[in-house]
């Protein structure tokens, strides 16, 4: 039997802590074939991003056209985008092969813009470019960082009905930066809003927790739940995820990916 199969493009991140790597091994935590289109390489530790090497933009392109033409993904992730070329030809590459609204495979959009260490991972001029693509997503996943950046404000509700303007289906407003003892996100498509709570765990160690949150809600679609199911089960797997992170190296440490307790199962009737 195939498994279900999921793409992210997205960043590779050297310390093996989020990007890419993140989104690989959330994937295989949920038993979900993982696939890539690689939008950068990045020189990252868990102290800092030294350096960004961008991919040719048709590049990006070909890697997202060979994995759609050969192992058809049931949804799609992106996550560090780099430029406005880049997301140019993403853009281009989604609407070819029917990726995210007015298509049939959902898109999760993670706006990322800098490292948790403050670093950039997206040109500043790429802006416009980023939020003229959330028209294609089925959910945008900002941190309140992001929210700040693109919509100038922090307030998870205020933000959600800016974000929604821009055109996609839900909005989901991350809290993890936020204070207090719970770590709060709000999954809104203007009129149904569901609060996702969980308890906020007391540890440094949350470097790659976004993508690991958006790669598990990818996961979930491409096995055929809604959003809203989705979004469930990805928030109790990064709830666990930070519970199982770990120091390594001098700086922030990853959140751990053990095996799903929600896994993806695939139904085959036999023909
Ligand atoms: N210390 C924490 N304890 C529990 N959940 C957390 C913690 N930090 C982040 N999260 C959760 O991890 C996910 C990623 O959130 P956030 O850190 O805001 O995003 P990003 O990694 O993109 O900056 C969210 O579901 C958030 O609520
Ligand atoms: C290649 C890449 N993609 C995404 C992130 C964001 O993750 P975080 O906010 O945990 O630093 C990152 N640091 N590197």
């Amino acid at each position: 039997m195939s498994p279900v199969v999921a793409l992210t493009v997205a960043g590779s991140d050297s310390g093996g802590g989020a990007g890419l790597q993140a989104d690989l091994h959330t994937f295989a935590a949920f038993g979900v074939h993982g696939t890539t289109a690689v939008t950068a390489v990045t020189v990252q530790n868990t102290v800092a991003v030294s350096a960004v090497h961008e991919i040719p933009p048709h590049l990006v392109g070909e890697q997202i056209r060979v994995v759609m033409e050969d192992l058809r993904p049931g949804a799609v992730k992106t996550g560090m985008l780099a430029s406005a070329p880049i997301i140019q030809a993403i853009s281009d590459a989604f609407r070819r092969h029917g990726i995210g609204r007015g298509g049939t495979i959902p898109l999760v959009l993670d706006p990322v813009c800098a490292s948790m260490h403050g670093n950039p991972l997206l040109r500043p001029d790429a802006l416009a470019e980023l939020k003229a693509m959330f028209a294609l997503a089925t959910v945008v996943t900002p941190n309140l960082d992001e929210t700040q950046l693109l919509v100038g404000t922090r307030d998870q509700r205020a933000a959600a009905r800016a974000l929604l303007e821009l055109g996609p289906q839900y909005a989901l407003v991350k809290g993890g930066h936020d204070s207090g003892p719970r770590s709060r996100d709000l999954l809104t498509d203007g009129s149904t809003e569901l609060w996702l709570d969980a308890a906020r765990i007391d540890t440094g160690n949350t470097h790659g927790s976004g993508d690991t949150l958006g790669a598990a809600i990818t996961a979930r679609l491409a096995g055929g739940d809604t959003l809203a199911e989705a979004a469930a089960v990805a928030k109790r797997y990064v709830t666990t995820a930070v519970a199982t992170s770990y120091s390594v190296g001098a700086g922030h440490g990853p959140v751990g990916h053990p095996p799903a307790a929600e896994p993806v199962v695939r139904v085959e009737v036999p023909s």
